[in-house]
């Protein structure tokens, strides 16, 4: 038989790629293509779902072209994704009745105040789903579409609408569509509702009620590995089956072969998330963190993660490009840093979306502070390279304090790990060692392992922990005193974006 691949599908925030790997786990083929990023209103941020599925299909037929290779080539594909991004479709028809919600949008800010005043404040659900009531997550975003969309709340309680996250619609759509598609997704995804129990994996029905949103809507919730079908005839990978879901940063940490309790990574992508491994021990949280399932492969034990979330890191580079102007492109930022010596006392904190870990502050706003005359559109590139490195600091030390974990390196991986003045600086205000590994598409990776696991192209996660291999190492080199000076400015910066927002209505 000829040499077989896995295929990954990456339906991300700003883009879709496909990537296919070979047993070694090395890329072979990858295609993207970039969707738009809708913004109707200060703090809305939508997705096109109909763009992003078109996409799918023309990225891995674009894969499956550059690698030369054939469905009968690809023994199994997995899908990760965008977590929280909620969209609702009519299943007779497959026509979504909104956009996609992104997890960047705060519109559904008053929904959590309200549910948040029936009890408990933002902890009203966090014993049971390990999150606190905040924007950022699925189940307040389906409950505004509808109670905004017309007609939608009686369309749902008919049993005509269906909610999903992107590895839903994906998946719904790759098995047919309204033509017998699969209504499924697994437990990262489901954990990132506010409607999951984390203990059971089930849906809470008390949460679901009280949020208005009818269980017929919800997919069944299956393991992150297991054969749950096949491609449909018509599609791209026409029979192959579909074998592993993962969300998208539960997939790295899989990718990066975090598979033991107390290992841990950060991805620098649009936004930072950090995922600590913390084993089939579900660790809550008192310092800002969000408990979470790491992954569920088959009918093995749930692992569970505690994860820092960041809503804004690269797409600050971005917002420098596009907003002001001030590069061409994403990587010409670390010229323009290199261009000084230091921030030159000026910090820029990117409370775009409020605050995410640790601080959970939807009123925040963000803010550049320590203005003086002296300060240049180089101290400005800095000190936006340098918010990334101060955020994940900060999750760093939430870790630690809810774990007791003490971490001795962190593997990082994403679009921004390429940026080695970042990396530099990462090391230094951490003050421990910062990896690179040679496959840095960990994502991808990550979902192509839960994928050709559950169909034997891997034997066990060993195979996994074998392939990983270590590209890049930062060690730290700052001075204690300046470290703390430095993390002290950033702290006090932060304090500047609070009670910035009074009523987002
Ligand atoms: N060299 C660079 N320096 C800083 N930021 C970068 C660099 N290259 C890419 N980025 C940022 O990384 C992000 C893209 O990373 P990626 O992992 O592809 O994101 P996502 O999966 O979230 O869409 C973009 O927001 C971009 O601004
Ligand atoms: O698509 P990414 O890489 O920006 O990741 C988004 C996260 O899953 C949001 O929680």
């Amino acid at each position: 038989m000829s040499e077989q691949f896995v295929a990954a599908i990456d339906q991300g925030t700003t883009s879709t790629r496909c990537m296919i790997f070979n047993h070694e786990g090395r890329v072979v083929a990858v295609d993207q293509k970039e969707h738009e990023q809708i913004f109707p209103k200060a703090g809305w941020v939508e997705h096109n779902p109909v763009e992003i599925w078109e996409n799918t299909r023309a990225v891995t037929a674009g894969a499956l072209a550059k690698a030369d290779l054939k469905a009968e080539d690809i023994a199994a594909v997995g899908i990760t994704n965008q977590r929280e991004t909620a969209m609702v479709w009519d299943k007779n028809t497959g026509e979504p009745v909104y956009n996609a919600i992104v997890w960047q949008d705060t519109r559904t800010d008053a929904i959590c105040q309200q549910l948040g005043a029936l009890g408990g404040g933002a902890e009203r659900y966090k014993d049971k789903v390990g999150l606190p009531l905040a924007t950022y997550f699925s189940g307040p975003k389906v409950r505004w579409i509808l109670d905004n969309v017309e007609g939608a709340r009686e369309r749902a309680e008919a049993g005509d609408l269906v909610f999903g996250n992107m590895d839903t619609w994906t998946v719904w759509n790759m098995t047919g569509g309204p033509d017998g598609g699969l209504h499924i997704t697994e437990p990262t995804n489901a954990s990132r509702t506010l409607m999951m129990d984390l203990d059971t994996l089930t849906w809470d029905e008390s949460i679901a009620k009280d949020m208005g949103i009818p269980m017929s809507m919800l997919p069944e919730i299956k393991s992150s590995s297991q054969v749950y079908g096949e491609v449909r005839p018509r599609g791209v990978l026409a029979g192959v089956p579909i074998s592993g879901i993962l969300g998208d940063q539960q997939a790295a940490t899989f990718g990066q072969a975090c598979l033991s309790p107390g290992e841990a990574k950060n991805t620098y992508g649009t936004g930072n998330f950090m995922l600590l491994n913390t084993g089939t021990e579900k660790v809550p949280s008192k310092n800002g963190l969000l408990t979470t399932v790491c992954y569920k492969i088959g009918d093995q034990p749930t692992v569970y993660a505690l994860e820092g979330s960041i809503a804004v890191s690269g797409s600050l580079v971005q917002w420098v490009r596009d907003n002001l102007g001030l590069i061409n492109s994403a990587p010409e930022i670390e010229d323009l840093a290199k261009s000084v010596e230091d921030n030159g006392g000026c910090y820029f904190v990117p409370a775009f979306s409020g605050l995410f870990a640790p601080y959970w502050r939807s009123d925040a706003r963000g803010a550049i502070v320590g203005l003086t005359r002296y300060v240049n559109k180089g101290h400005i590139a800095r000190a936006v390279l340098e918010a990334t490195a101060f955020q994940s600091k900060e999750v760093l030390d939430a870790m630690n304090a809810d774990s007791g974990v003490d971490l001795t390196a962190l593997k990082v991986d994403g679009g921004m790990v390429m940026n080695e003045t970042l990396m530099q600086f990462q090391a230094d205000i951490l003050g421990v060692p910062v990896i690179r590994p040679v496959v840095a598409e960990t994502t991808a990776l990550g979902a192509a392992y839960a994928a050709g696991l559950a169909v034997g192209f891997w034997a066990t996660e060993d195979d996994i922990r074998t392939n990983w291999a270590e590209d890049k190492r930062w060690e730290p080199n700052m001075e204690e005193g300046a470290r703390a000076k430095a993390y002290a400015s950033w702290k006090k910066a932060v304090t500047k974006t609070f009670d910035w927002v009074e009523d987002e209505a």
